[in-house]
């Protein structure tokens, strides 16, 4: 198998990637640490590719913090834009193919119904528009990319909402949790596990996807979910977005239709529910 590469390696999704390309016996990937690996600075990335050689690289590597992004616009454009842009010019020089990583942040959230791949992306924070910023330098300097739109990523690694909830649950006696967010969650273990299988299926079905899990849900029925499935004794509340003010606005419906990946590479997805079900008994086992 041809060398793959992954940016962002020690994030979240880099994370899962690591550990299911070990469950898949995949020994050609190689994950550098950030520090040689920075997707700012063009000649450690063109030591990257002079040293691995990559058929495949996987940017993982982005600017996450949506709130702070609406104060710190110039880095996370750095980071979001003009790094996935430097990673698509080093895989135009040495022929690789691009897996670039988004969001469902690049959309507005006022359509009631789950989103296509065309359909108009409007983003309302800095985060999602210099995430759509990326995905466009991509597109227009790369034709061999695969850009995977995904949502509400959640794992037993790195921060993320079901940890979170985890910690706040045990700390107090009761939280308010935003009901008017409609999404769906994904469990970075299963998007890391579709992208090996699009990588290793040597498609050549280039273009933009969605991957979440299957089902819809708000960040309340998910934090609900977590509680009830984890015995953790808080009292949750539903609330409405007005009454949790944030930095950064968030889309009110950003469900992504997936038929697109699904057919296109024959791939299962399964009901964020039962997905949430296997994280947390990662997080906690059971007792024997
Ligand atoms: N988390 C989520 O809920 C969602 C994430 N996504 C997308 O999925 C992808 C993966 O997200 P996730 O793993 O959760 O994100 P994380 O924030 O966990 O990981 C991002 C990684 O990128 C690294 N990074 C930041 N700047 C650079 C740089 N200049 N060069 C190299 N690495 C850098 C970070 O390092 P450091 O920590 O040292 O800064 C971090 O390890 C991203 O594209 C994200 O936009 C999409 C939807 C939901
Ligand atoms: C902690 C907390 C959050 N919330 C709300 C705020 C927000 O609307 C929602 C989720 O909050 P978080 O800050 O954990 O998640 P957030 O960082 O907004 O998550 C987003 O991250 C980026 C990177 C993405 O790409 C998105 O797909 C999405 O996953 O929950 C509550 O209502 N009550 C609470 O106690």
């Amino acid at each position: 198998m041809q060398n793959i590469v992954v940016f962002g390696a020690s994030g979240q999704l880099g994370q899962c990637l690591k550990k299911v390309s070990a469950e898949k016996n995949i020994s050609s990937i190689i994950f550098p640490p950030e520090t040689e690996a920075n997707i700012l600075d063009t000649d450690a990335i063109s030591k990257v590719f002079e040293q691995y050689k990559p058929a495949y690289v996987i940017n993982c590597a982005a600017y996450t913090a949506v709130d702070k992004a609406e104060d710190d616009v110039e880095m996370a454009r750095k980071i979001n834009k003009t790094g996935a842009a430097n990673l698509a010019q080093a895989c135009k020089q040495y022929n690789a193919v691009l897996v670039h990583t988004s969001t469902d942040f690049v959309f507005k959230g006022d359509k009631p119904y789950p989103l296509i791949e065309t359909d108009a992306a409007d983003p309302i924070s800095v985060y999602g528009l210099t995430k759509l910023e990326g995905e466009q330098d991509v597109v227009g300097i790369l034709p061999q990319h695969f850009i995977i739109r995904t949502s509400w990523l959640y794992s037993e690694y790195g921060n993320n909402f079901v940890k979170t909830m985890l910690k706040l649950g045990a700390e107090r006696d009761e939280l308010k949790i935003i009901a008017d967010q409609v999404g769906t969650p994904t469990y970075a273990i299963d998007l890391a596990a579709a992208i090996l299988d699009i990588i290793t299926s040597g498609s050549e079905e280039f273009g933009i996807y969605h991957y979440s899990n299957e089902g819809v849900t708000s960040w309340y029925d998910f934090a609900k979910g977590i509680f009830d499935l984890s015995a953790t004794q808080v009292k949750a509340y539903p609330i409405r977005t007005s009454e949790y003010p944030t930095r950064a606005t968030r889309p009110a419906f950003s469900v992504m239709d997936k038929a697109k990946i699904k057919t296109t590479f024959n791939i299962q997805i399964p009901y964020w529910r039962d997905s949430l079900i296997t994280c947390l008994e990662r997080l906690s086992p059971p007792a024997p």
